[in-house]
């Protein structure tokens, strides 16, 4: 297997987004949790996605996580690694996204860094150097209220420069507008500035190529979706990839019965979980209970296994502004986040054994939590849900064939869950 392009995801949600991407723009893609054991078969691919948790750890944990599997990659024939950061930027200031890019680009020997986490098919975009959610600057945004890195600033020049030892400069849209070369002049440009990263600007989809051409030129990028669609049509353009139609059978029915998880506090998963109310047993847990290890668990789950057999249940940590607030304020914002996605990790734990074999689940860290404990070294993608979210089957896990969907919190539409069921047989 000579992988035609590498990927590190700093999160498992993230990196079934790109993957989704990637198989949708024609590369055979797996996901694999962590560095892959040298026995995990995986099947002939172009792509590879390694999937850390490495979004809201110490920055050097990070580091060397993402060394780790930038060897791998690029021992199995990656000419071209890409970081795979949120399109939010999701990061604070000591990290991760500066300090991973200047270790990776410092392994590869790159000049300078092209970062941009513009998606605008999820409505991301970039315009000199400003992130914007939608039609809202990104720190007027949701994201200003996230649990673990609540976003402040929009202009990402500043963003990055905070974080990273490289000085930060701009390609603006006036240059992406005329094409792979003036992006890649501009780089040429910069870099001889003594710039060692820069923020591209891309508004349209169109722009996606032009920046995935110029950057296939270097060895290393960082960006959301959008870069990795561009890439993979760089690589089915330059006829290094030849484009091949998704296989169905990688979601094909497991039966089983179905529930789905919701740590996510993002206003889209909020009106999702009230939406699934409608058509699903609903159960809100108490956060502070939950942090405190009250038998919240035990409670939830026997809640579940009395309701699985007539149908699919929603069992959700998920709050609004005001009560994450006061539950960080009591126990700290990582404690309290980690204590309520080890319980989310505990539930689905008791989900599986009880048979459910078809899981959901809505947040980021909440599903990296989960995924390790169900121990699933990997996943094959299918059908896509919503934008950024396909059907995923487990491949080489203890629970036997399963399949799950891994749900970015902003992500998906109002009904998100009752399509994911749909999907899900
Ligand atoms: N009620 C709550 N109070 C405080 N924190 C919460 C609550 N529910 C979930 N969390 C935490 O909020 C964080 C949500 O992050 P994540 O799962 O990545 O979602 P997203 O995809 O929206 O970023 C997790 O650390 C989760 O444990
Ligand atoms: O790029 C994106 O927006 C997503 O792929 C992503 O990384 C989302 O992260 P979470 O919201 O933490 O799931």
């Amino acid at each position: 297997m000579t992988l035609k392009l590498g990927c590190i995801a700093d999160d498992y949600t993230g990196a079934s987004d790109l993957a989704n991407t990637l198989t949708r723009a024609g590369l055979r893609t797996v996901q694999t949790i962590g560095v892959p054991a040298d026995d995990l078969a995986l099947p002939e691919v172009d792509a590879v996605v390694v999937s850390l948790k490495s979004r809201s750890i110490e920055a050097s944990v990070a580091v060397a996580r993402s060394r780790e599997a930038d060897k791998w990659l690029r021992g199995r024939g990656a000419d071209h690694v890409l970081f795979k950061i949120c399109s939010t930027f999701d990061s604070t200031d000591a990290g991760n996204i500066g300090p991973v890019m200047d270790a990776l680009a410092g392994d590869a020997g790159d000049g300078i860094v092209l970062v941009t986490p513009a998606f605008p098919e999820t409505r991301r975009t970039v315009y000199q150097g400003n992130l914007f959610v939608g039609h809202v600057p990104l720190n007027e945004s949701p994201l200003k209220d996230h649990p673990l890195n609540p976003m402040h600033d929009a202009n990402l020049v500043r963003v990055l420069a905070r974080q990273s030892r490289r000085r930060i400069g701009l390609v603006d849209l006036a240059t992406v507008v005329h094409g792979p070369e003036a992006v890649g002049h501009r780089l040429a440009e910069l870099a001889g500035q003594g710039i060692g990263a820069a923020i591209v600007d891309a508004v349209f989809d169109a722009d996606l190529s032009a920046i995935g051409a110029a950057a296939l030129k270097s060895r290393v990028s960082v960006g959301a979706s959008g870069i990795g669609l561009g890439l993979a049509r760089a690589l089915v353009a330059a006829g290094h990839v030849h484009s091949h139609s998704l296989a169905h059978h990688a979601d094909a029915p497991v039966g089983g019965m179905a529930a789905c998880l919701a740590g996510s506090c993002s206003q889209a998963t909020l009106q999702q979980i009230a939406q699934a109310e409608r058509i699903m047993p609903v159960l809100r847990l108490d956060a502070e209970r939950l942090v405190a290890g009250a038998g919240e668990t035990e409670r939830a789950l026997a809640w579940a296994v009395e309701r699985l057999g007539r149908g699919p249940v929603l069992i959700a940590s998920s709050a609004g502004p005001d009560q994450v607030g006061a539950v960080q304020a009591k126990h700290g914002r990582e404690a309290a986040g980690h204590a309520i996605e080890q319980a989310m990790a505990d539930l689905a734990d008791g989900l599986v054994r009880t048979g459910v074999r078809r899981l959901i689940v809505a947040g980021g860290e909440t599903s990296g939590a989960v995924v390790d404990r169900l121990n699933i070294p990997g996943f094959q993608v299918g059908r896509e849900i919503a934008a950024g979210v396909p059907v995923l089957r487990a491949i080489g896990a203890e629970t036997g064939d399963m399949l799950l969907a891994l749900k970015s919190g902003n992500f998906g539409g109002p009904q998100f869950f009752a399509d994911a069921l749909g999907l899900m047989q």
